[in-house]
């Protein structure tokens, strides 16, 4: 007897295709003019120095900004530029700082994660109609396997602002992840973290992504985000330099030179920096000749 399986190829699907994304603020333009897609099965990375405007880009991905110029799809459809509406189309995030309601219980906080999802409206709730009752188990349940997946349950009832910093991070997951997207934006989800916290977040955001849930991190952790990624794009002062697989990435003399600070051919704003040098050689040997 033979076996026959079949083994049916991921067809990758375009979950985000964010095009020539600006935006300004005033006189300074924080992200020029950036593509990026995210493809369903994947983790991309974002990564660039400090003030690249990773997190204006996220901004712009989530309806917080509306962009100068250029566009964000989900799923073939462009984004309504308001939070809420975003969260609804099934994009997902974290912040960099944790936005936990620490007063809350753990599970308490992944409900509010929910709410996008439930559809009993106001007077359903008020009324605690049976439509409500019943929507509100299957939102603790769901919520409760949630923090099975994270690690959390034990600790569901706790406080938020008891739990340890790295739980902290995992809770801001889980209520992102109440919102059932399929796509999940981090922003440096290991900050602060030790190397095993770190780990286990690696662990966690490989778990997401196995089930089918794209995901898109800005992290400073470069080696932490090279083991992470299927591909990563750079920023440098808001354009995007480089993009491609981690072992591409990491050997770029762009990118090496972007952290390391040393200037290299067509970096933005190097010409500008050569005119500030020539003026400052020129006032140099003015200065010499008195
Ligand atoms: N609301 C705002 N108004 C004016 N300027 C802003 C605003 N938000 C960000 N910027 C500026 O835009 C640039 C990009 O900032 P952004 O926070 O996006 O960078 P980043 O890559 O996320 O930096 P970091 O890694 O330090 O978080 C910076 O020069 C910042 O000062």
């Amino acid at each position: 007897m033979t076996t026959m399986t079949t083994t049916t190829a991921p067809t990758a699907t375009t979950v985000l295709d964010a095009s020539g994304v600006t935006m300004r603020f005033g006189g300074l333009t924080a992200v020029r003019s950036v593509d990026l897609t995210v493809n369903s099965g994947e983790i991309v990375g974002l990564i660039g120095p400090n003030g690249a405007g990773k997190t204006t880009f996220f901004n712009c991905l989530t309806g917080l900004y509306v962009p100068t110029e250029g566009k964000v799809e989900y799923k073939g459809t462009v984004l309504p530029p308001k939070p809420h509406l975003v969260t609804q189309a099934g994009i997902a995030r974290t912040f960099q700082n944790i936005r936990l309601f620490a007063n809350m219980t753990v599970l308490e906080n992944v409900l509010v994660g929910r709410h996008t999802r439930t559809k009993e409206g106001l007077w359903s709730a008020l009324l605690r109609l049976p439509g409500f009752k019943r929507a509100e188990e299957a939102s603790r349940e769901r919520a409760m396997e949630l923090l099975e997946f994270t690690g959390l349950a034990a600790k569901a009832d706790h406080l938020a602002r008891n739990l340890p910093y790295g739980e902290q991070r995992k809770l801001e997951i889980a209520r992102a992840l109440a919102s059932e997207p399929g796509l999940l934006l981090l922003d440096e989800p290991t900050a602060g973290m030790n190397p095993q916290e770190t780990r286990a977040a690696e662990e966690l955001i490989f778990a997401i992504r196995d089930k089918g849930i794209a995901v898109l991190v800005i992290e400073h952790d470069i080696r932490f985000i090279m083991n992470l990624c299927d591909r990563v794009a750079v920023l440098v002062q808001g354009e995007k330099i480089v993009e491609g697989p981690a072992e591409v990435v990491q050997a770029d003399e762009r990118v090496i030179a972007a952290y390391l600070g040393t200037p290299f051919e067509g970096a933005p704003g190097q010409e500008e920096a050569a005119e500030v040098e020539a003026a400052e050689a020129h006032s140099t040997t003015e200065g010499d000749d008195k």
